[in-house]
């Protein structure tokens, strides 16, 4: 049985059910080479990943997190990477360990699934699909699905709307200091795992309501909190 309080989840995509950042960088790279610049690799990318693709660009243009360029520069450099990414989008990308289990048991258990990604929606859908999850998250918000992306609230909320579900019925899952801000933002509870991209930064560190070793470890802490009492399972609206 499903914890009555807490029936909805909204998980994010890179870094938390897929490790997409072989894919990216390749086509990161691929963009910097027609531009006549060095290409920057796998481990730097994996830092930058996580607040959309135009932010990604611009972070690979300048070497710097915060960088900043032209806005015509970054819109030519985004077009290369689109199109570089969305030919190649699941190559070398795969689910982590324990995230088709952990989904098919928690659905299995009554859950509602959904994704909410800064990944342009688009390509969000399309890698759904190819990683065969189409039918775990039939909701799909991505990074430019709503007027602003996590850590606005806005792509939780129309996740929830598509639900017909609200912030007290729901939890976010994700590997970010970014889906932290989004869940509180939305006013709901965060859970994170540990594996992702969190710009380099220890997500222990980063005020989740708790920390799950994998999708699978979140099933099981879910349904032994629903078997205890659902009003444990952050049934207040308290955050942690
Ligand atoms: O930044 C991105 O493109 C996507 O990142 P997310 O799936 O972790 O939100
Ligand atoms: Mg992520």
């Amino acid at each position: 049985m499903v914890p009555s309080s807490r029936d909805i989840l909204l998980f994010d995509l890179d870094g938390t059910l897929v490790d997409s950042a072989p894919d990216m960088a390749d086509a990161v790279d691929a963009m910097l080479v027609q531009l006549g610049k060095q290409p920057v690799g796998e481990a730097r990318v994996r830092d930058w990943v996580g607040n959309g693709a135009r932010r990604l660009v611009m972070r690979a243009l300048t070497g710097d997190m915060d960088g900043e360029v032209e806005a015509a520069r970054a819109d030519q450099a985004l077009t290369l990477f689109l199109e570089a990414y969305r030919a190649a989008l699941c190559v070398r990308s795969r689910l982590y360990p324990g995230v088709r289990e952990g989904l098919d048991a928690l659905r299995g258990a009554g859950f509602r699934l959904a994704c909410v990604t800064n990944k342009p929606e688009l390509l969000a859908v399309d890698l759904v699909n190819q990683l065969g999850l189409a039918a775990h998250l039939p909701v799909v918000v991505g990074g430019d699905t709503t007027a602003e992306r996590k850590p606005s609230a806005q792509p939780l909320l129309h996740a929830l709307r598509q639900l017909d579900g609200s912030p007290q019925r729901a939890i976010m899952v994700g590997d970010s200091v970014n889906d932290i801000s989004a869940g509180r933002n939305a006013g709901m509870p965060v859970y994170c795992v540990p594996y992702g991209y969190n710009h380099g930064m220890n997500i222990r560190d980063a005020g989740a309501d708790a920390v799950v070793d994998d999708i699978m470890a979140l099933y099981r802490l879910l349904g032994s909190a629903s078997e205890r009492s659902p009003s444990q399972l952050h049934g207040t609206g308290g955050m942690g």
